[in-house]
């Protein structure tokens, strides 16, 4: 989200923040014993100051039963705080970890199953620093932030407490700190908050950079432009460098001027808490013992250090709201019907019809890329499509995958409107050749077997075979077990288009898309794709997206689109014959750059 949209933290906000906690839920019981541990332990530290106070008094009176056996207590105490401390580490460890895998998970499941129509509104880097740095920043939150807030909801009114029990004279001077610290907290937290917010959407902004880059190197180097990246990436380090540096000057500022405050008011306290202790010892119903103010002051150190916390907690607890909100709004977001198993319950023959379809992308809805497109392909027929870039050929593609639906007319397969099934059923037997064949870093079996999960490797033999894909597979040493992609071997344009096939023949669609590649092939190449094609369009409904005519002479029909419209139709022979015609003239076009 960028800065300026970025909503105040309101009471709407905290609401939605409060819903992660819906993933701690299901590890209720280590965060409850968490939780119940965690108060034992802070009314245990709490007990501290007590008995080494009655120490003290002991000691003044020479009762050595009594020296022994606070100093036993006091062992004793340590023994529990130290165990506490290990089981409360030990068991927020665990809700935090599970539960954050538990949000990290639902966080993935839920981009990979929202529509085109978000991907192309939203930046890659930014929704993968979403599931790593935002989930990161809570991990801290969930172990020990929320902790130190409860266990500082105790320490102040408990500590409180025993200042007035012991001595309501020396808490008056406690009180009168209270406002002046208040003041410096109310001061300098806002622009604290300010900053952390800011500070967290830089490191958004850097890693954005990083990402993108990365993804798109060959790009960056095709254009020399590494200088240009580098100084961008400096720029946002930059920036982040300054909120932060900013951040911690104010911070600083902040706990110093705490801690002097805060320290001479204590000073104050026990100067005026030994003037006490020269009465009591004067008279004994009077004043305080020595060990009372070691007492009172260990307690109002110890609400001291809890108030000097603060700030920087609920700082922290705002980074927290400001990184979950980020994370509930993806969760918000609507996202496709996805079904885990891909039953084959319904077999589709493949006859498939646009009826008046108007599309306009949900990014720029006032430009209509598909204007008023109807046509009709039966079952095991071909049809192309061709016509000038931008026309609307990949969008027609991705109106048949119901990647995005039409504004206005309807789809239908087999006579059924496309919404009438359920999307990964219909889906689950299309298959779609692309421009850009991308491979997954894997195996070529994996690759291949990417068009059919689970299939056997006689199955994706055979699909390599009849993709024209067997010869090169074999000549690797690895054959079907060479890794492809980054870690792996690259294979040729020609190669990968064979392979993309081979996944597609797995599939066995009953509709199938090709969007050709642009870039030509050499002959050889190009023949044994073409022929690999042929033999996977064989009986199924193809719709071939063309670039080059000379792959679709033998098309059932050809629809020449321009500016979102159909504006002829007809075979090869019918359309070469149309004087003046757009596809005579893209033909002649061709045929000259051969
Ligand atoms: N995700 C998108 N969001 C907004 N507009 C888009 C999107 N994708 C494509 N367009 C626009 O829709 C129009 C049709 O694009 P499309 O990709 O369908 O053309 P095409 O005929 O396939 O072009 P080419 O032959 O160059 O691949 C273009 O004006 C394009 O700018």
């Amino acid at each position: 989200m960028a800065r300026k949209d970025r909503p105040k933290f309101s009471k709407e906000s905290t609401r939605k923040a409060l819903r992660v906690f819906q993933f701690i839920k299901p590890f209720r019981v280590p965060f409850g014993i968490g939780m119940v541990v965690l108060l034992f332990s802070t009314v245990a530290m709490l007990a501290f100051p007590r008995i080494l106070g009655n120490l003290m008094d002991a000691v003044k009176s020479s009762s050595d039963a009594e020296v022994k056996y606070f100093i036993q207590l006091l062992i004793g105490l340590f023994f529990v705080i130290g165990f506490s401390a290990f089981l409360r580490i030990y068991l927020f460890g665990i809700v935090a970890h599970k539960s954050l895998a538990l949000l990290k998970t639902k966080t993935y499941q839920h981009l990979i199953s929202s529509p085109m129509s978000f991907f192309s509104q939203k930046r890659v880097g930014e929704l993968s620093s979403r599931i790593s740095a935002d989930v990161s920043l809570l991990q801290e939150t969930f172990t020990i932030t929320i902790a130190e807030i409860i266990r500082q909801i105790i320490t102040i009114p408990v500590g409180l407490f025993f200042l007035v029990y012991i001595s309501g004279r020396l808490t008056v001077f406690i009180i009168a700190l209270i406002p002046v610290i208040a003041l410096i907290g109310v001061f300098f937290g806002k622009f604290i908050k300010k900053l952390s917010v800011i500070a967290q959407d830089d490191i958004t902004e850097s890693n954005k950079v990083v990402d993108e880059t990365l993804h798109g190197i060959a790009s960056v180097k095709a254009y020399a432009n590494e200088f240009f990246e580098i100084l961008r990436y400096n720029k946002s380090i930059d920036q982040s460098v300054a909120t932060s540096i900013k951040r911690a000057k104010w911070r600083g500022m902040f706990i110093g001027l705490i801690m002097f405050v805060a320290g001479s008011g204590l000073m104050a306290i026990i100067w005026y808490g030994l003037h006490m202790v020269a009465i009591n010892e004067l008279d004994p119903t009077k004043g305080i013992t020595i060990g009372e103010l070691l007492q009172f002051a260990l307690y109002a150190a110890f609400i001291g250090v809890s108030f000097g916390g603060t700030a920087d907690l609920f700082s922290q607890l705002q980074k927290a709201i400001g990184a979950t909100e980020s994370l509930m709004d993806i969760l918000e977001e609507k996202t496709e019907d996805i079904a885990l198993t891909k039953s084959n319950s319904i077999k589709i023959e493949g006859n498939l019809s646009f009826n008046n379809v108007n599309f306009s992308y949900p990014s720029r809805r006032d430009i209509e890329v598909i204007r008023d497109i109807s046509f009709s392909v039966e079952h095991g027929k071909q049809i192309a499509f061709v016509g000038p870039s931008g026309a609307g050929k990949s969008t027609i593609a991705a109106l048949i995958f119901g990647f995005y639906k039409p504004n206005e007319g309807d789809i239908t397969i087999d006579g059924i409107d496309f919404n009438e099934y359920h999307l990964s059923e219909i889906r689950s037997q299309m298959a779609l050749v692309p421009q850009e064949v991308m491979l997954f870093g894997g195996t070529i079996k994996e690759n291949i077997e990417y068009g059919k999960p689970g299939a056997t490797d006689e199955e994706i033999f055979a699909a390599a075979k009849q993709a024209n894909a067997l010869e090169f597979i074999e000549s690797f040493p690895e054959k079907f077990e060479t890794i492809v992609g980054d870690r792996g071997i690259q294979l040729s344009g020609g190669q990968k288009q064979r392979v993309a096939i081979a996944r597609a023949i797995l599939r066995d669609p009953s509709i199938l898309v090709l969007d050709e590649a642009t870039s030509a092939l050499d002959s050889e190449s190009e023949r044994l794709v073409q022929e690999a094609l042929e033999r996977l369009m064989k009986g199924r409904t193809s719709i071939v997206i063309a670039h080059r005519l000379s792959t679709i002479k033998n098309a059932d029909k050809i629809l020449v689109l321009e500016n979102g419209k159909i504006k002829e139709t007809g075979t090869h022979d019918e359309l070469i014959k149309k004087e003046n015609g757009i596809y005579k003239n893209l033909s002649n076009i061709q045929l000259m750059a051969v």
